[in-house]
C-alpha cells in the first residue's frame, strides 16, 4: 500500500541494516555496542535518498498514563474516511450500546488524498522485546498511527491537512458521542457526586409546538452560541448563556431543554437543588460538570425558599432600621429569629441565593466553557430579580397556553393534517379557552386503531368545551370567595373601627383620671416641699 519507491527504500534500509549488523555480530568483528551506531548511520544515509517523511502519532502520552486526543482524533477520521479502502478491519462494540465500529486492524495500511496529494496511513503496534510475565499481557504494547508523504508537501501537510485531520476528527467524536443525562446525588465520601444514564429524549425543535418566529429566534440564538468562543475571548467573558423558560405546566418547558441538547449534541445536568447540602457542594458540582452541556434547575421557584429567605432578609432589615420598638414586639422578633433558625437548621439544603449566584456566574463559574444555563419555573413572578437579571439570564422565553398556530403544529404532527373543516371551530374554542400544549397532544393522539381524524379532532373539542366550563365553574367560586373575604373584611373594619372608639374612650378616660391624679401629687410635691 505505501508508494513503491517508499516501501524498497524501507525494507532496503532495514534489509541493510539488519544484514550489517548480523553479519558484524557473528563475525566478531565488532563488539556488540557499535550495532546501534551503524544502524543510525544506515539510516541516516538511505534517507539522504529516501524522499518520504513519516510522521507517528502515539497512543499514550510519554508518561503512559494519559490518552493521546491526536490519536483518538485519527482514529476516528480513518475510522470514518479510510476504513471504506481497507482489507483488514477491527470490529469493536460501543459501551452502551448494541452498535459495531469498525476500524483499520493493526498493521493495515490505508491511503487518503487531501488538495490532489497522495498520503498514506499505517496502524502498528510495537511488542517489548523483553520477556516479561505479566497479567495484563496487552498493557506493553504501544499502538501508533504513522503517516507517510513525500517531503515536496511538508509544509501543506504539517500546515494544513494535519489541522484538517483533527478538526474533522474531533467534529465526528462530538457527532458520534453517546450524551449523558447526569443527576446529582447527596455526597457521600470522595465520589463523585454525578451519576447519569444515556440521554435518548427524542425532543427536537422541528417537533416542538410554538411561534415560528420565536422558535427560528432561539435556534439561531444557540447556534450562534455554539460559533462564538473567540468572541466571548474577545469581550472577556465565560463562553455561557442563561437561559429561563417560564409558562404553565406542560407547555414544553422541559421538551424545549431536551430539543436544546438534541440540536447542539450537548450532555444534560438535570441539577436537583434540594439534595445540595450548602454552596460548597454546589461549587463542587459545577466544577465536575463538562464542556458542551447544558445545566438545568428545573422549577427554581420550588427547589429552595431562595426568594423568601431575601424577602425575610429585606423585612429584617427595615424592621431593624425602626426606631422606638416595643419591648414585647422585640421578643417576639426573637422568638420568630430562633424558629427559623431551627428550621434552617433541619431543612436539608443549606444552599443560598448568593451561593446560587456565584454558582451562575461567580468566579467558579468560568471554568470549563461552552455551557449553557437553563432554569424552567411556573411561576416567573416569584422569583428574586436578582437571579433572573440580564446578564445572567441572557434569554428569556415564554411557553404558553396553545394558540391557533401551536394547534396547527401538533395536528401537523400527531394526525399529519395541515387543515380540516372543524379547525375554524377549534380555532374559536383556543381563543377562549386557555389549555397547555401537552393537553391539546394528548387529545389529538389516535387512542385506538379505530381513531380516525375527525375523532380526534372531536375529542379535543370535547376537552375544550370541558375545560371551559371548568374554568367558568372556578371564575364563579373565585368570585364568590372574594366577595365572602370582602364582607369579612368590611365586618372586621367596623369591629375595628368600634375596638377603636371604645379604646379611645377608655384611654381618654383614664388619662383625665391620670392628670387629675398627676395634678394632684404635682400640688403635693410643691406643698411638701415648701
Ligand atoms: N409546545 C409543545 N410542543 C409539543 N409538545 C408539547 C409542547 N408542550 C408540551 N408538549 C408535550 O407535553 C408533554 C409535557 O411537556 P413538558 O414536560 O415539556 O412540559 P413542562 O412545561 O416542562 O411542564 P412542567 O411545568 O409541569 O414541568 C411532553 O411530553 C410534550 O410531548
Ligand atoms: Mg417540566
Amino acid at each position: 500500500m505505501l508508494p513503491p519507491m517508499a516501501d524498497m527504500m524501507t525494507k532496503m534500509s532495514s534489509a541493510i541494516g539488519g544484514l550489517l549488523i548480523a553479519y558484524a555480530m557473528f563475525q566478531n568483528y565488532f563488539p556488540y555496542e557499535l550495532g546501534g551506531p551503524i544502524k543510525r548511520y544506515t539510516q541516516k544515509f538511505i534517507s539522504f535518498f529516501y524522499p518520504y517523511i513519516e510522521i507517528t502519532f502515539p497512543e499514550y502520552h510519554g508518561d503512559g498514563f494519559e490518552r493521546s486526543k491526536a490519536y483518538a482524533a485519527i482514529q476516528r477520521y480513518l475510522n470514518a474516511n479510510s476504513t471504506k479502502h481497507a482489507k483488514r478491519l477491527q470490529a469493536n462494540v460501543v459501551r452502551d450500546t448494541e452498535s459495531i465500529v469498525l476500524s483499520m486492524a493493526e498493521h493495515e495500511e490505508v491511503t487518503d488524498e487531501y488538495e490532489g496529494i497522495k498520503l498514506w496511513w499505517a496502524s502498528s503496534v510495537t511488542t517489548p522485546d523483553r520477556q516479561s510475565i505479566s497479567f495484563y499481557p496487552r498493557e506493553d504494547e504501544k499502538r501508533y498511527f504513522k503517516l507517510t508523504f513525500h517531503k515536496r508537501y511538508r509544509d501543506l501537510i504539517t500546515n494544513n491537512y494535519l489541522k484538517h485531520v483533527l478538526d474533522q476528527g474531533k467534529a465526528i467524536t462530538v457527532r458520534e458521542r453517546r450524551r449523558k443525562l447526569y443527576t446529582n446525588h447527596k455526597s457521600e465520601g470522595c465520589e463523585s457526586m454525578w451519576s447519569h444514564v444515556i440521554f435518548e429524549h427524542p425532543a427536537s425543535f422541528d417537533t416542538l409546538a410554538m411561534d415560528p418566529r420565536k422558535k427560528q429566534e432561539i435556534v439561531n440564538d444557540l447556534i450562534n452560541f455554539t460559533n462564538s468562543k473567540d468572541y466571548y475571548a474577545k469581550i472577556g467573558k465565560a463562553w455561557k448563556r442563561g437561559y429561563l423558560l417560564y409558562g404553565p405546566p406542560g407547555t414544553g418547558k422541559s421538551t424545549m431543554i431536551a430539543a436544546m441538547a438534541n440540536l447542539l449534541k450537548y450532555d444534560v445536568y438535570d441539577l436537583e437543588l434540594t439534595a445540595v447540602k450548602d454552596n460548597t457542594e454546589l461549587r463542587k458540582l459545577l466544577i465536575d460538570t463538562a464542556s458542551k452541556s447544558i445545566i438545568v434547575i428545573e422549577d427554581i421557584d420550588c427547589s429552595l425558599d431562595l426568594t423568601g429567605q431575601r424577602e425575610k432578609k429585606k423585612a429584617d432589615k427595615k424592621e431593624g432600621y425602626q426606631n422606638g420598638k416595643k419591648k414585647d414586639e422585640e421578643k417576639d422578633q426573637i422568638k420568630e429569629k430562633l424558629k427559623e433558625l431551627e428550621e434552617e437548621k433541619n431543612k436539608t439544603s443549606q444552599v443560598t441565593l448568593s451561593g446560587l449566584l456565584n454558582f451562575i456566574d461567580g468566579l467558579w463559574s468560568a471554568c470549563g466553557s461552552e455551557r449553557l444555563i437553563v432554569f424552567t419555573t411556573n411561576y416567573v413572578e416569584k422569583l428574586d430579580p436578582a437571579l433572573i437579571r440580564r446578564g445572567r439570564m441572557d434569554m428569556r422565553i415564554e411557553l404558553s397556553y396553545c394558540g391557533f398556530e401551536a394547534f396547527k403544529f401538533l395536528a401537523k404532527n400527531y394526525l399529519d393534517i395541515d387543515s380540516h373543516e372543524l379547525f375554524a371551530t377549534v380555532r374559536q374554542q383556543l381563543e377562549e379557552t386557555k389549555m397547555a400544549p401537552a393537553d391539546v397532544a394528548e387529545n389529538l393522539m389516535p387512542k385506538s386503531g379505530s381513531d380516525d381524524v375527525e375523532t380526534c379532532l372531536r375529542r379535543l373539542m370535547k376537552a375544550l368545551e370541558e375545560a371551559k366550563e371548568e374554568e367558568r365553574r372556578k371564575a364563579e367560586e373565585e368570585e364568590k370567595q372574594k366577595e365572602g373575604e370582602e364582607e369579612g373584611k368590611k365586618k372586621e373594619m367596623e369591629n375595628g373601627k368600634h375596638e377603636k372608639l371604645e379604646n379611645e374612650v377608655k384611654e381618654n378616660g383614664e388619662a383625665n383620671k391620670g392628670s387629675d391624679e398627676g395634678e394632684n401629687l404635682e400640688n403635693g410635691g410643691i406643698e411638701n416641699g415648701k
